[in-house]
């Protein structure tokens, strides 16, 4: 039976932090509401921290990897090897979420949940293989049970991790080729809708890509139309990256832990959370709309309103990391900004 801890309660803001955060706001030197969407974070970081000095260093990235058994049916315009290379990629500081965690000065951890060309022990990569791959979803259900409840301990164990290593806010990030077809699967299912809505390009298919694989995901949609909880959901569509970050939304809501969340994928995956326990939507903010079709409808079903709309569609949780920076300003605003009393500057 999957899972215990997962309905568990999440913590939940501080009203009165949040209403003085608010306040706060409101005695800074700028016009009432002039700092937009910087100005909404800082009070919720504030809020969710339990602190009317919101921060969000050090900040601390999990990136999980996992193969797609349905990649077998040429949804992806990459071969499926490149999940394995890119691990070591990833270790090497080569990839584009290596370079953005060096230069916010964040941790970066790297797990290997299972990919078909297995890269193996390398240094940097913590090893928590459920599987080499997830199964084919057009014929069987993409996980067992058992592999649902290991992908989303994995989710849980790095938001552990990332507690006891002192962050304030976690990134997660997906690599896995075919993801996006997984993740437009479990998203149609959650939102009753047909594939066509959340079919896109992923890595770079043509339009006769895309349309075959709208075919493969309402083939997929048509053998688990039985699956009717979101567990079950999770289990016959998603994939071993897709559930653990499912888990790292649920469990750093639970344990006090705001998130940023990056793409398409993470989005599906948070949506499941959210769907599998409400409480951790309040600890959710969203870092980008994705080039990825599908993305800003997936948003919407989350009533998210993201910081960026840049036009990434590179996943790895790169699309937070970049928006990173926003949250870091404007905690420093909220923080560091006069009042108009302490700068004798005239109040409307
Ligand atoms: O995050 C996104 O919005 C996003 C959009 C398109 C592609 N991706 C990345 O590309 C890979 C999946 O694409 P595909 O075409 O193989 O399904 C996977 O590793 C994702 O991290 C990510
Ligand atoms: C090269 C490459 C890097 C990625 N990072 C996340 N998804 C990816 C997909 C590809 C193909």
């Amino acid at each position: 039976m999957t899972s215990n801890w997962l309905l568990e309660p999440c913590r939940t803001p501080d009203a009165s932090i949040e209403a003085g955060a608010r306040a706060r706001q409101a005695s800074l030197t700028k016009p009432p509401g002039s700092l937009g969407a910087l100005e909404v974070a800082a009070v919720r970081l504030a809020a969710l921290q339990r602190s009317s000095r919101p921060a969000v260093d050090p900040a601390w990235i999990s990136i999980f990897a996992g193969d797609h058994g349905v990649a077998e049916e040429g949804v992806s315009a990459f071969p499926q090897a490149v999940t394995g290379e890119m691990l070591r990629n990833f270790a090497n500081g080569g990839a584009a979420i290596s370079v953005l965690a060096h230069e916010l000065g964040a941790t970066l951890e790297v797990v290997n949940l299972g990919t078909v060309n297995d890269p193996g022990e390398i240094t940097g990569v913590r090893r928590a293989i459920i599987a080499a791959s997830t199964a084919n979803f057009c014929l069987q259900p993409a996980m067992t049970t058992a592999q649902l409840q290991a992908a989303l301990d994995a989710g849980a164990h790095s938001v552990a991790a990332a507690q006891a290593g002192g962050a304030r806010i976690f990134i997660g990030g997906e690599m896995g080729i075919a993801n996006t077809t997984a993740a437009s699967a479990l998203g149609c299912a959650l939102l009753g809708l047909p594939p066509g809505v959340l079919s896109g390009a992923g890595t770079g298919l043509d339009a006769g890509g895309v349309a075959h694989k709208a075919r493969v995901i309402a083939q997929a949609l048509a053998t688990h139309a039985g699956a009717t909880t979101v567990l079950e959901q999770l289990r016959c569509l998603g994939g071993f990256e897709i559930a653990a970050l499912t888990g790292v939304y649920v469990a750093a809501a639970q344990g006090g832990l705001p998130v940023l969340v990056d793409g398409f994928i993470a989005t599906v995956a948070a949506l499941a959370a959210v769907r599998i326990n409400p409480g951790c939507r309040d600890w959710l903010l969203f870092s980008h709309c994705s080039h990825e079709h599908g993305h800003a409808r997936v948003l919407a079903a989350l009533d998210a309103e993201p910081l960026l709309d840049l036009g990434l569609r590179l996943g790895e949780g790169s699309g937070a990391a970049i928006a990173f920076p926003l949250l870091r300003l404007a905690c420093a605003l909220h923080n560091g900004m006069a009042t108009f009393e302490q700068a004798g500057v005239s109040e409307a």
